[in-house]
């Protein structure tokens, strides 16, 4: 019997993506079906490029045409993505498909290593990627990319100087520390602060991306409120060591978010230095600053814990370096990219899940 397009759909309908709890048919996910002779070609379209379940959905797809279709034909799932959405009101930054805000609490927990990390890995699995770095009083973003020196260029653009974004392993990035000279510190009053930061948002070219990450300073500031008052955000990554001090103040940076008012999704929480392992005993976990914390503030807070990275001499000199620790070859590398790809999952979840987030109105 001649194979159908209609029997391989109604094949692929009976394959649930995992996260969203719908079958792929229904979620749009599948196009381009075609036969030729006993040859099946289609394409799934992820949610996500860093989709960790890509392996396992293109394993379901092919199992679920040779029980409902035919032990014998050949199947050719095309595996591609479309990073999914739910901008559509905000008339800045139209093309920017999702706003990530990362902040910590305290200062030093690794916010900007987690970042900049995050950053390199989504753009190394085929997102488009853009970084503000909004810590204007302490931007690191320059080193950890290795660009100090950098300047960016101004263009007029539709009659409006709009600033070029400098570009570093294949992702836009913008930071203070890009139009101010390296050894000179940024001595300003909060509302010249917060005017940076709206214009790294709305005068920046910033183009087409999937992600725009913003690595928010610690604690609970001028600059976090002036973000979620100039755009709508996504979602939010908290990240916290193990240590007492730091998970109180992530405690507060997550009732930041939660706030009524502010409202912006939490999307996971991050423990950072979680451990210690020696080069030399590498079966060895020391918790210098405390254990299980991160995982019991996720709890409290029902909040996706989607990461727990070691303590590392290497992640430090990556980013002393600037050259960001998931673009080596190791373990290390492994994990954060590992977390990237459960971040770019929260975010199809959210997506799937709640409408935009709105934009705060006034906050006194
Ligand atoms: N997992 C890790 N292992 C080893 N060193 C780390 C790790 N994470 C961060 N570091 C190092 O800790 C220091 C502080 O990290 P980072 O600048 O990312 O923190 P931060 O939270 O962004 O700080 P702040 O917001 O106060 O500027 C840096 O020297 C960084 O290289």
């Amino acid at each position: 019997m001649a194979i159908t397009k209609e029997s391989i759909i109604k094949a692929l309908s009976t394959v649930q993506d995992p996260d969203l709890k719908k079958d792929l048919v229904s979620l749009n996910m599948i196009k381009d079906v075609s036969v030729d002779g006993n040859a099946i070609h289609f394409t799934v379209v992820l949610t996500t490029p860093a989709c960790p379940l890509k392996e396992m959905i293109k394993t379901d797809c092919i199992n679920a045409i040779h029980k409902h279709v035919g032990e014998d034909v050949q199947v050719f799932p095309n595996m591609t993505s479309d990073v999914t959405s739910t901008r559509n009101t905000a008339p800045l930054l139209p093309n920017v498909k999702n706003i990530i805000a990362i902040g910590s609490g305290k200062g030093g927990v690794g916010k900007s290593t987690v970042t900049a990390n995050l950053a390199v890995s989504l753009a190394q699995s085929g997102a488009k990627v853009g970084l503000i770095d909004a810590d204007i009083f302490g931007p690191s973003i320059p080193t950890m990319f290795n660009c100090e020196h950098e300047q960016p260029e101004v263009k007029e653009i539709n009659g409006k100087n709009t600033i070029i974004p400098i570009e570093q392993y294949g992702i836009k990035l913008i930071s203070i520390g890009f139009l101010t000279p390296p050894d000179n510190a940024v001595v300003w009053r909060g509302p010249m602060a917060s005017s940076a930061l709206k214009q790294f948002i709305s005068d920046t070219d910033w183009g087409e991306l999937d992600y725009l990450l913003i690595d928010l300073p610690p604690g609970t500031s001028d600059i976090h409120l002036t973000l979620v008052q100039t755009i709508p955000v996504t979602g939010s990554v908290i990240v916290t060591t193990p240590q007492k001090v730091a998970l109180a103040d992530a405690k507060k940076a997550i009732g930041m978010f939660k706030q009524p008012q502010i409202n912006v999704p939490i999307l996971g929480l991050v423990e950072n230095m979680a451990y210690f392992t020696p080069a030399e005993l590498p079966d060895n976990k020391y918790f210098i600053f405390g254990e299980g914390g991160g995982m019991k503030l996720s709890e409290q807070f029902d909040i996706p814990f989607i990461g727990q990275m070691p303590l590392v001499q290497s992640i430090r000199e990556s980013g002393d370096s600037g050259l960001p620790a998931v673009m080596k070859d190791d373990v290390t590398a492994d994990a954060f990219k590992e977390l990237s790809q459960k971040l770019a999952r929260q975010v199809a979840i959210r997506n799937a899940n709640l409408a935009e987030t709105k934009k705060v109105e006034m906050i006194n």
